[in-house]
């Protein structure tokens, strides 16, 4: 421990730590090993801003019981955390994804508070913040990433007061009652309270979090507008700034993919495939009760039943990514899902025409892209969801500006696409009427919805994102940590 708060060791000027590394190890059934993409969007909202800053990238390899040593890939210093099978079960599975995550996404489904998951996810962040020590460089620029690591700001802070430290939450941030369910509510918000800077998607978010630090620590909090920034949390010693920043995705490069010839050919033969339907659904996601994958087959199954949606010409296309597969709620939701199409195709398919073609493994990101510019209709229809970004990359290959986008009021992504076709997901006649009035648009007010879209999100990137959050946190470190002692304080620190 001692080495580590002797600042200077590490070389890495600008380090990101999330729970998982960029890519996952993968152990095949002969033994041997090699590395995929890691799920979710995170990864890909992160990848390229720390490529672009030959970073270094604290995380768990995916895998229990793995211990690799840090090495680098294609330019970017990997260095992983291993994780042991029971602290895979009580850190990421129990508390961050059975306790945290249902709390976070608004209760959808009923969180557990366990001490022993408690104990472990403290453990970890504490390793997690060791690592970070180890490989940051004197008054480096440190960006930890999301609810499974909310402790290692502190700890952080704790080893390491030379840096400037950032935190951001991709996850909703919850309203005050149901934050105050959670038995170490204290903790979680003086963990993250150790940052220079706290950044949510959402003003929302932000709010929420300003009003627990001062409720629940009895901290001095003020309203600013300033940027990005809209408040400060008073701490003993700094001040913290709390702001909202709406994470995006890599437009230009989605958009100059999209219009490859490869995937143009690629899109046509989809279509081909698919039996030249007259209209493609398509739904992208993890497979996640927050996702509202079942709601929309579920949408899509009345309306083949009701004759409103013509089974000859629809297809659908749903690709769930597995996720989170030992966590009892989402091995209950695989098997709701699957029920759902077992149900539509046994009830409207014919031999070789499926009208839900379902996989449940994820495809390559040129296939996606190709599903993207293919689909006339992208249904998005989260409970409650921190951004999604698979809305905005479908309209980021939109730049043909066709396609039409169902997207749930309940995303982060809804407060920038008013001109999609915005359902209350709880709403199922509401979603089933949008679905149909998407699938009918005129060609033309189609065209006006989507470049407006287009245009929002090809002028907000993950580019500007990045850059918005990291020199906020750097004004923070520099302007905002440091203050005159008021009166008062001046007085109790002089006649402690
Ligand atoms: N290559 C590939 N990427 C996928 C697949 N399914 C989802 N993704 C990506 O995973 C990310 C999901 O991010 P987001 O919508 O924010 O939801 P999250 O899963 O909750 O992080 C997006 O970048 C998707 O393109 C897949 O089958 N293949
Ligand atoms: O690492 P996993 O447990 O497999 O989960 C994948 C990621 O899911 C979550 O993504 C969130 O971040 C996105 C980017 O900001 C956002 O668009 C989305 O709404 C969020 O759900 C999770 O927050 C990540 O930590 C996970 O890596």
């Amino acid at each position: 421990m001692n080495n580590i708060r002797q600042n200077g060791e590490g070389h890495a000027d600008f380090v990101v730590v999330a729970n998982r590394l960029p890519v996952d190890l993968e152990r095949r059934p002969d033994g041997t090993t090699s590395w995929r993409r890691s799920p979710g969007g995170l990864v890909t909202a992160l990848e390229p801003i720390l490529r672009a800053k030959s970073g270094a990238w604290v995380g768990w390899p995916g895998v229990p019981d793995e211990h690799v040593e840090h090495f680098t890939e294609d330019g970017l210093a990997l260095y992983p955390v291993s994780l042991s099978s029971q602290e895979v079960a009580e850190y990421y599975e129990g508390f961050s994804n059975d306790t945290l995550w249902p709390l976070y996404h608004d209760v959808l489904v009923p969180p557990t508070y366990d001490r022993d998951w408690w104990g472990s996810y403290s453990a970890v962040n504490r390793r997690f913040a060791e690592e970070a020590a180890r490989c940051a460089a004197p008054g480096a620029t440190v960006w930890i990433q999301d609810y499974q690591l909310q402790l290692v700001p502190k700890i952080l802070r704790e080893l390491r007061p030379d840096l400037e430290i950032g935190f951001f939450l991709h996850i909703p941030f919850p309203p005050v009652e149901l934050f105050m369910q959670l038995p170490w509510r204290r903790e979680i918000i003086e963990g993250m309270l150790g940052a220079d800077l706290i950044g949510f998607h959402l003003p929302g978010g932000a709010n929420n979090f300003l009003f627990l630090a001062h409720r629940l620590l009895e901290l001095e909090t003020t309203r600013t507008e300033v940027g990005s920034v809209l408040g400060q949390v008073h701490t003993h010693d700094r001040i913290v700034n709390i702001g909202a920043f709406p994470i995006s995705v890599d437009s230009h490069e989605l958009e100059a993919a999209a219009k490859e010839d490869t995937i143009v050919a690629r899109a046509i033969e989809l279509r081909r495939e698919l039996g030249n339907p007259d209209k493609i659904l398509l739904g992208v996601d993890r497979l996640d009760y927050t996702k509202g994958i079942d709601l929309r087959l579920e949408a899509i199954r009345e309306l083949l039943d009701e004759g409103r949606l013509d089974a000859e010409h629809t297809v659908m296309v749903q690709l769930a990514t597995p996720s989170r597969e030992r966590v009892q709620h989402y091995i209950d939701l695989r098997g709701v899902i699957e029920e759902h199409v077992g149900h539509i195709n046994g009830d409207h398919a014919q031999i070789g025409h499926p009208i839900v073609h379902y996989l449940y493994q994820p495809v390559s990101r040129d296939e996606l892209i190709a599903l993207f510019v293919a689909a006339d209709v992208m249904l998005v229809t989260p409970k409650r969801d921190g951004m999604n970004l698979v809305a905005k990359e479908y309209v980021a290959c939109r730049g043909d500006l066709g396609g039409a986008l169902v997207l749930s009021e309940f995303t982060g992504a809804a407060m920038e696409l008013r001109q999609s076709y915005l359902v209350n997901p709880h709403d199922l006649d509401g979603v089933k009427n949008m679905i149909m009035t998407a699938l009918h648009q005129d060609a033309e007010s189609g065209r006006r919805r989507m470049s407006a879209l287009h245009r929002q999100v090809m002028s907000h990137d993950v580019h500007r994102w990045a850059h918005s959050f990291l020199t906020t946190l750097t004004d923070s470190a520099a302007n905002g940590t440091v203050r005159d002692l008021t009166d008062t304080e001046h007085d109790l620190a002089v006649n402690a």
